[in-house]
């Protein structure tokens, strides 16, 4: 019953009153001082040796010291029960529910003892624990005392200091004249805590002739264990409380001091005290918890909040009779606020089946959960949960309620789910095989499992979706099959880092056999023309400055590594959202699909399914935990993160990781990354073709064409420079967190520690010049921490030895004459200790050394291999690469050249020799002709005289 007073005003007079009662207890305390009882001056300054003289350990919470003419008794060992009635004030002192009428001297005598109570009844008055208690009062017609009461109560006051200040601030004794005159029949002393916060009349109202527990037991049960009739029950001497509502969503506690009520208290996660009121509030979602903890004590009743649910004020059943139809649904979908509410909550999508109110207290809509077949109250997050299917009947049942407001599962989550709602099915529909006989059977028969079911997914839904597999898992192969199922949509537009363009050309002609070699149109600059091939490949950057061509539409378009569109506000995503919104398929493919926030996500999912979510803010609302700023919304962090994650895999998006198909992966993934020429700088360029001219025409002698070869070769680690750097940076912008990068040249080395700490991005380096006592703590540093994202290593100098398994993808942005040596190198990553495969991306560069290097190796594996010396599927990426070099006369007498300076000459040490001139030539300004490099290095004369030695050996 409301009694129509505010908080505030309850508050008030429940100070005064606990004022006046105090001083009530004051005054009787005073008298009772004059009469030499407790709080008496001297007997406060009683010593604990003194006070154990009668086996009573007390302080001024223990025991009540006897009145005037019982000492004698005391001595003896005998006592007389006190007269009820005037023992009570002189209870103030007990820490349990100590009973004025307790058998005192049952302490003395071994062994628990049966007492008959005053009534009849069975109470259990004894200052223990609340279990014993309540195991006592089920004792009929007999008090069980035990050995030591006081003990066991009080020892913790034993500190006569704090036993002090629990006496004189905390506990307030109820006046005798305020009694309940039940209390008072009940041989029960008022409860030695402060009554503070309970209105005497509260007390009358709610102090009942005691009931057996049983049948308290069975009431309490009716409202989750805060049943007003239950805590009443409890135990007559309890201190008692209550719980009033405290602001929309919280309630307050107003009782006395109890240590064992403030220990419940602080196992509340809601808790909050408020040292003005010197109460404790708590959350509404907590208030059934609280109240089936105090349940447990036998010092404490709490009488429930106003308006509590209990069994009988179940809500009428008509109310969620009627299940509002999906259209219904998705109507409410907006416009579901309502000004009158006070309890506010959202449901939200926990799995493929059911859903969950996240939501306050409310009695009624409690009542109404109750009667779903498919409720489930989950104990941990105190949260209800139910089956999709019971939905839209709630949702309806609750839509009634003027003082509830629930955000109802957005429209995307009910129009992928309304199979589920409608409960048509609740159990993952199965994706069908799709008929790819119209594909190229070389990449149809080449898909792993998990790939062929990524192209089913793709397909089932109608080539638009999110393609989020882990890294390395071959997007690629899975992107092209589905973009060949669309075959006659095409022409094809592929997006990607500028990186991979040719990439991209390489893996379509290798996998989709049936294609003419014209077929690719990899966009080099602005001035090209975006449709001229039947594939037309272009990085996001020359997307974006192509503006007047791109309103040609594509059906068919896919986008590598789709996060670089996470930017709405980028001239990249600008250019690309209207097409991908224009085209029939779109197939994203990102390992990383965001990297930090899900507002990251927005415009990738925008991009397939513009439908879902056509506003960014209703998505910030919900999944960005969206919050209004005085500069504007900030849409920086994330909420139901849970329920994203199940729309988007159950709509658009299929994700894998390694470790769920490592059964399907080689332990080695080898890739040819065929970086971009134009990177390369004019004069370089020009320099690189006038090398290989020199070298097809010949040299007169050995030495002229060892000194060309490796001028040759230094010169293209100049000229990758700006590729891998780019390429170092685009993986790093995919989100790789570690991997390690081996070079040969210092000048590249260099070039790419200089860009890593421009970019402060943590690396470490090896390379000759690291001395051997720092490689170790380098590797250790690397594998441990999370700022450090890449091993710049050197790869004569850092290819065994050391360990850098923390990573699972090593890049190679120069290759090196001796596979052996690479295999060494990729296994710093490929060692025990690695539980993922191992990605490695070979980077090459046409028109430069590697042209020649890169057959060679394939060449050298494939010797090895024949003689099982090496892993086969190295010499596979040949024919992904198109290096048919042998083919033309004039590279073929290069690539004889490099065979014969880099292998003919091949015993370990022509090896040392060789790298020993690599190295001597390695600053280009030096020359590369052996004397020159001799002349200017700064090599040991010892040194230089070999390397001399290895230019003129013929
Ligand atoms: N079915 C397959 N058969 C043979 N090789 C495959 C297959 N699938 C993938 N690969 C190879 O695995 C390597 C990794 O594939 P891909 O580059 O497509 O991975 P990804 O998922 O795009 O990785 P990232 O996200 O790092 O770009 C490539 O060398 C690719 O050729």
């Amino acid at each position: 019953m409301s009694s129509g007073l505010t908080e505030e005003q309850k508050r008030r007079i429940e100070e005064n009153r606990q004022k006046a009662l105090a001083r009530r207890a004051e005054r009787q305390a005073a008298s009772a001082r004059g009469q030499g009882e407790v709080g008496s001056p001297a007997s406060q300054r009683l010593g604990p040796a003194n006070l154990q003289q009668d086996g009573w350990r007390v302080g001024l919470c223990s025991r009540p010291q006897p009145a005037p003419g019982r000492q004698g008794q005391q001595k003896d060992g005998i006592e007389k029960g006190p007269n009820p009635i005037d023992a009570r004030p002189l209870a103030a002192g007990l820490c349990g529910a100590q009973p004025n009428n307790y058998p005192q001297g049952s302490n003395q005598v071994g062994g628990p003892r049966l007492f008959p109570p005053a009534d009849g009844w069975s109470h259990s008055h004894l200052p223990c624990s609340g279990a014993q208690h309540q195991q006592a009062s089920l004792q009929p017609k007999y008090y069980l005392a035990s050995k030591n009461p006081t003990e066991a109560s009080c020892s913790r006051f034993a500190d006569s200091k704090r036993a002090d200040v629990c006496c004189r601030t905390e506990y307030t004794p109820l006046p005798s004249d305020l009694m309940p005159m039940d209390a008072g029949r009940s041989t029960c002393g008022p409860c030695p805590k402060k009554y503070g916060g309970s209105s005497v009349s509260h007390l009358y109202r709610t102090v009942q002739p005691f009931a057996p527990l049983k049948e308290a037991k069975v009431q309490e049960r009716d409202s989750c264990g805060g049943g007003s009739s239950a805590v009443h029950n409890k135990i007559g001497c309890a201190l008692k409380g209550r719980c009033v509502r405290h602001g929309g969503d919280r309630f307050q506690v107003e009782v006395g001091y109890s240590a064992e009520l403030i220990a419940v208290f602080k196992t509340i996660p809601s808790r909050s005290y408020d040292p003005a009121t010197k109460m404790w509030n708590f959350s509404l979602e907590d208030y059934c918890h609280l109240m089936n903890e105090v349940k447990e004590l036998s010092s404490v009743t709490l009488t429930p909040l106003e308006g509590m649910y209990t069994a009988s004020q179940v809500p009428s059943s008509d109310s969620i009779s009627t299940k509002p139809t999906l259209k219904t649904l998705l109507k409410t979908c907006s416009g579901w606020q309502k000004p009158s509410a006070i309890v506010k909550g959202k449901c939200v999508l926990i799995s493929r089946s059911r859903f969950e109110v996240d939501i306050g207290y409310d009695a009624e809509m409690i009542g109404l959960f109750k009667q779903m077949g498919s409720r489930n109250y989950d104990m941990k997050t105190r949260k209800w949960s139910f089956l999709l299917e019971d939905y839209p009947r709630l949702m309806g049942a609750i839509q009634s309620l003027p003082s509830i407001e629930s955000e109802p599962l957005p429209k995307p989550v009910i129009q992928t789910f309304a199979a589920q709602l409608e409960e048509t099915t609740t159990c993952a529909a199965d994706i069908p095989d799709a008929d790819l006989s119209a594909v190229d059977s070389k990449i149809v028969a080449g898909l792993m499992p998990f790939q062929r079911e990524g192209v089913n997914f793709a397909i089932s839904r109608e080539g638009r979706l999110l393609l989020a597999d882990d890294m390395g898992l071959g997007k690629t192969v899975q992107a092209i099959c589905i973009a060949a199922y669309y075959r006659k949509e095409w022409p094809l537009l592929v997006v990607t880092p500028s990186s991979v363009r040719f990439t991209w050309a390489e893996a379509f002609h290798r996998w989709l056999p049936s294609l003419s070699p014209g077929s690719t149109n990899v966009i080099v600059t602005g001035k090209d023309t975006l449709t001229s091939g039947l594939i037309n490949i272009v990085s996001f950057d020359l997307l974006s400055k192509m503006d007047k061509q791109l309103k040609e539409t594509f059906q068919v378009i896919i986008v590598d590594e789709s996060h670089f569109l996470k930017n709405i506000k980028t001239a990249r995503c600008r250019a690309a959202m209207p097409l991908l919104k224009a085209a029939k398929r779109v197939i994203l493919l990102s390992g990383t699909p965001a990297l930090s926030r899900p507002a990251e996500l927005y415009t990738q999912i925008a991009a397939v399914r513009p439908s879902f979510f056509p506003q960014f803010h209703s998505f910030g609302l919900r999944y960005c935990d969206a919050k209004k700023m005085p500069w504007g919304w900030d849409y920086s962090r994330s909420s139901n993160l849970g329920e994203l994650k199940l729309l988007l895999e159950e709509s658009i998006m299929i994700r894998r990781l390694k470790l769920d198909v490592l059964s399907q992966l080689p332990a080695k993934q080898r890739t040819v990354v065929v970086v971009a020429p134009e990177g390369i700088n004019a004069k370089t360029k020009a320099v690189l073709a006038a090398a290989t001219k020199q070298m097809a025409r010949g040299y007169k002698n050995k030495r002229e064409e060892k000194e060309a070869l490796l001028h040759f070769y230094n010169r293209t680690a100049e000229a990758k420079i700006h590729s891998v750097i780019e390429y170092i940076l685009d993986l790093l912008e995919s989100g790789r967190e570690k991997f390690l990068v081996f070079a040969h040249h210092k000048i590249l080395l260099d070039a790419i520690s200089e860009e890593l700490e421009k970019k402060r991005i943590g690396y470490i380096r090896i390379d000759g010049s690291t001395p051997s006592a720092e490689r170790q703590s380098l590797c250790q540093n690397f594998q441990v921490s999370e700022k450090l994202s890449v091993a710049v290593l050197s790869i004569t100098a850092a290819n065994m030895g050391v360990t850098l398994s923390s990573a699972d993808l090593v890049v190679f942005a120069e290759l090196f004459w001796n596979p052996g040596v690479l295999i060494q190198a990729e296994d710093r990553v490929h060692r025990i200790g690695q539980t993922s495969s191992v990605s490695i991306h070979y980077l090459v560069a046409k028109g430069t050394a590697d042209d020649f290097l890169w057959p060679m190796i394939q060449e050298k594996i494939k010797v090895l291999g024949a003689a099982g010396l090496s892993e086969a599927n190295f010499s596979e990426m040949t024919e992904a690469t198109n290096y048919f070099i042998k083919q033309d006369p004039r590279q073929k007498t290069i690539y004889d050249l490099f065979q014969k300076a880099f292998s003919d000459d091949g015993d370990d040490h022509d090896e040392t020799l060789l790298m020993e001139a690599v190295t001597a030539c390695q600053n280009p300004d030096l020359g590369c002709a052996g004397h020159s490099a001799k002349d200017s290095c700064s090599e040991s004369p010892h040194k230089k005289q070999r390397i001399e030695d290895f230019f003129c050996k013929q």
